[in-house]
């Protein structure tokens, strides 16, 4: 379980995390989304205890991170795939940290083998690493100590297609093992389909900690299409039912206020002849856009 209570962190006069609060339960994929500087990476900073907090608290099972206590084994996170040394090769480069935390050096195997850098990948040197690669490498790192939480900072950054449909499926691995899985991203298309829960943050502070579902009835009310020969008429009794209506072409409006199941009744009432009846769910993209509209650093013109 991770807790994070009233954490603020301030950069002189720049506040990057405000009186932040939530849990991140075991046993989930939980997507930590926000605009660009929302303050994921300075919350996740401040998890692992590389940052220390100007208010409040962010633990770990109880405890507030150090790095020297049970380290690899309790936590394990990918924080910048680039931060790790050229000139090593991944097996070199996961055999010296399994050395300092006590790892056995078949476990870097199986990492390796889990993130799909064998062979002459695992030989190769760091340094020469795609991006893609090197999160590979990342991932490994997080899993090398087995632990019970893991934190990632953007892990589908450089990854190709392949690699992504992976990763979302070793998230989710690692979370029906009943660990706790956090992971950034700016896009809330990566994490349609990567979360389950959601903790959602702009400007430092907290928008939103709920499931995927919930989030997305957040968004825009879902709009019915329906289709119809007498579209005005209709258009008639479903606004004296309260419906909001926006005729869209001769025979469809765009309904809101009224389920799809109630039109279907009105229409049937009514003797009305229905070609399509159709409910358009609000996408997580739209409830993300709108929720977050005023805490984008630097807003394009659309966008508010
Ligand atoms: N060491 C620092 N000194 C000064 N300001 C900082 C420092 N680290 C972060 N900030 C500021 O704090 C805010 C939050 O930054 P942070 O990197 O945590 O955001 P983020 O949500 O991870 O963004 P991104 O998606 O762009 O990585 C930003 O305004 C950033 O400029």
């Amino acid at each position: 379980m991770i807790e994070v209570d009233e954490l603020t962190k301030r950069y002189g006069p720049t506040t990057a995390v405000r009186e932040l609060s939530f849990t991140v339960r075991p046993g989930h994929v939980t997507g930590f989304l926000g605009p660009n500087g929302a303050g994921k990476t300075t919350t996740l900073r401040m998890l692992l205890g590389l940052v220390a907090p100007t208010g409040g608290s962010a633990t770990i099972s109880g405890h507030t991170f150090r790095r020297h206590a049970r380290g690899l084994r309790h936590v394990g996170a990918l924080l910048d795939a680039n931060d790790v040394h050229g000139g090593r090769t991944a097996r070199a480069h996961l055999r010296t940290l399994a050395r300092s935390n006590r790892i056995p050096a078949s476990r870097v195997e199986e990492v390796l083998a889990e993130v799909g850098l064998t062979g002459a990948a695992a030989r190769r040197r760091v340094g020469g690493y795609s991006l893609g690669m090197k999160q590979r490498l990342g991932i490994a790192t997080a899993l090398l100590g087995d632990p019970s939480v893991l934190l990632f900072d953007e892990p589908l950054n450089g990854l190709d297609p392949e690699g992504v449909l992976w990763v979302r499926d070793l998230f989710r691995r690692l979370a029906a093992e009943g660990r706790t899985v956090f992971v950034s991203s700016h896009l809330m298309s990566e994490m349609e389909n990567t979360a389950d829960q959601l903790v959602v943050i702009g400007k430092g502070e907290l928008i939103a900690a709920e499931s995927l579902t919930d989030f997305a009835a957040r968004g825009t009310a879902p709009t019915v299409t329906v289709r119809t020969p007498d579209a005005g008429a209709l258009a008639t009794v479903l606004a004296s039912k309260g419906a909001v209506v926006a005729p869209y072409d001769e025979e469809t409006l765009k309904v809101t206020g009224v389920s799809a199941g109630r039109i279907g009744e009105l229409a049937h009432e009514h003797g009305f002849l229905l070609r399509e009846l159709a409910t358009e769910h609000a996408s997580l993209e739209a409830a993300f856009m709108e929720l977050t509209a005023d805490s984008v650093e630097y807003p394009t013109g659309d966008s508010r």
